[in-house]
């Protein structure tokens, strides 16, 4: 599944084809706290690329991107951008931070108080001493990109925590940085404003053609924003790929959970077939047995992950995937009650009770089903999932 590079060997072994398409290299990153950090990290970036490193908290996600930055010195592993060594623990380099031509954003937006926004985005060209007359026009021409023209005379007390954070990335791309880190940039803020920044961020960095490495718990943000996720967990890498990938084939129920809304339906692995995609790929398919409160019902599912048959195995249904139907249905489906429905502007939102569990479905539907209606659930069989348990 990936189409990165791993690199194992030293900086003259990387054959150059490599290097020119992965402009972020990092290769075995440790750095062990004891009971925490990261481990045996290897991952790239294409240049102009976003990856966002995915996982729960204290997965070791900001140790990872603090190694990047050069903020933190791992015990091992290399971190190689557009082919320049910043970090090898094994051969004791490591670049200070100012000499790394990175940009950070961080969840805080460490602005300082005491200077106006446009001092703020000044900053950096003044610390590379950029002459004073070549400072104004690309200060004015980053806070245009960020919507911020007209406010560069403010203090950042007198902004919202949106526009803040839009001075924090202008600060942190008006030098042009060959690579940007951004930490939980939109965790301080409320839900429309995390909207709209995102949307700059991801507009700014494509449109700039920045190389982005991105950290989040927040697989919504991940998925709209990433060319790749790395996921995450206990300080170690568990899976890499694109967001369809990861959708698609998740190598485990924690990354299945991780990426979104999941029912999960507990079950026995009993048969295999195969089948071929559009693409002429071939697919494992199981049959899962389920036991309902009146015998036992064969469901089918695209295998994922190492599952095997005659494993008790967890299948996995997406709310969006799921279609409501009253009365009987045929197909891969279970009988069951509607016990709640939320009408969003956009979704209905249903909980059905099937009996061995409940059911979240999110329909397009205009005329809801109401409470207490019997109904089916179906999903097809190549959208649902068998995962091990
Ligand atoms: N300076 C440190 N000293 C000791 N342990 C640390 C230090 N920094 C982080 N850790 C531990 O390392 C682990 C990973 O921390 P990290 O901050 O990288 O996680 P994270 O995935 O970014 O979490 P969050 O989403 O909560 O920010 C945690 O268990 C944390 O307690």
């Amino acid at each position: 599944m990936t189409d990165h590079v791993r690199t194992a060997g030293t900086e003259a072994e990387a054959p150059a084809k490599h290097r020119e398409e992965s402009h972020l290299e990092v290769t075995g990153l440790t750095r062990d706290y004891g009971d925490g950090g990261v481990r045996d990290a290897t991952f790239s970036v294409r240049r102009g690329q976003l990856l966002t490193l995915l996982g729960p908290s204290g997965c070791g996600k900001t140790t990872t991107l603090r190694c990047l930055a050069g903020i933190e010195v791992p015990d091992a592993g290399t971190v190689r951008l557009g082919g320049r060594l910043m970090t090898s623990a094994e051969r004791r380099v490591h670049l200070r931070p100012s000499k790394r031509d990175i940009g950070m954003v961080f969840q805080s937006y460490a602005l300082w108080p005491h200077l106006s926004v446009f001092e703020n985005v000044a900053f950096p060209l003044r610390m590379r001493g950029a002459k004073t007359a070549a400072i104004r026009p690309r200060v004015e021409e980053m806070l245009n990109l960020v919507g911020l023209d007209g406010m560069s005379g403010r203090q950042p007390g007198q902004l919202s925590g949106g526009q803040q954070q839009r001075v924090a990335l202008a600060r942190a791309l008006v030098y042009r940085p060959g690579l940007l880190l951004l930490d939980e940039p939109l965790s301080n803020l409320d839900a429309a404003r995390r909207d709209s920044v995102r949307r700059d961020i991801g507009r700014l960095q494509r449109e700039l053609g920045i190389t982005a490495v991105y950290v989040t718990h927040d697989q919504d943000e991940a998925m709209m924003l990433s060319d790749r996720i790395v996921v995450m967990r206990d300080g170690r890498i568990v899976q890499d790929g694109t967001p369809a990938q990861l959708l698609a084939e998740p190598a485990s129920l924690f990354v299945a959970k991780l990426l979104g809304q999941t029912n999960i339906i507990e079950g026995v692995f009993a048969t295999e077939t195969t089948e071929s995609d559009v693409d002429g790929r071939v697919r494992r398919m199981a049959g899962i047995d389920v036991a309902l409160p009146h015998g036992v019902t064969r469901l089918f599912a695209r295998v994922a992950g190492e599952a095997k048959v005659g494993e008790p195995v967890s299948l996995v249904w997406r709310p969006g995937d799921l279609l409501v139907e009253e009365g009987e249905s045929a197909g891969n489906a279970l009988p069951g009650t509607v016990e709640d429905v939320r009408i969003g502007s956009s979704l209905t939102d249903y909980t059905v009770d099937v009996g061995v569990a409940r059911i979240r479905v999110f329909a397009l539907g205009k005329a809801p089903v109401p409470v207490g209606t019997r109904v089916t659930v179906s999903c097809a069989a190549d959208r649902a999932l068998c995962l091990s348990r």
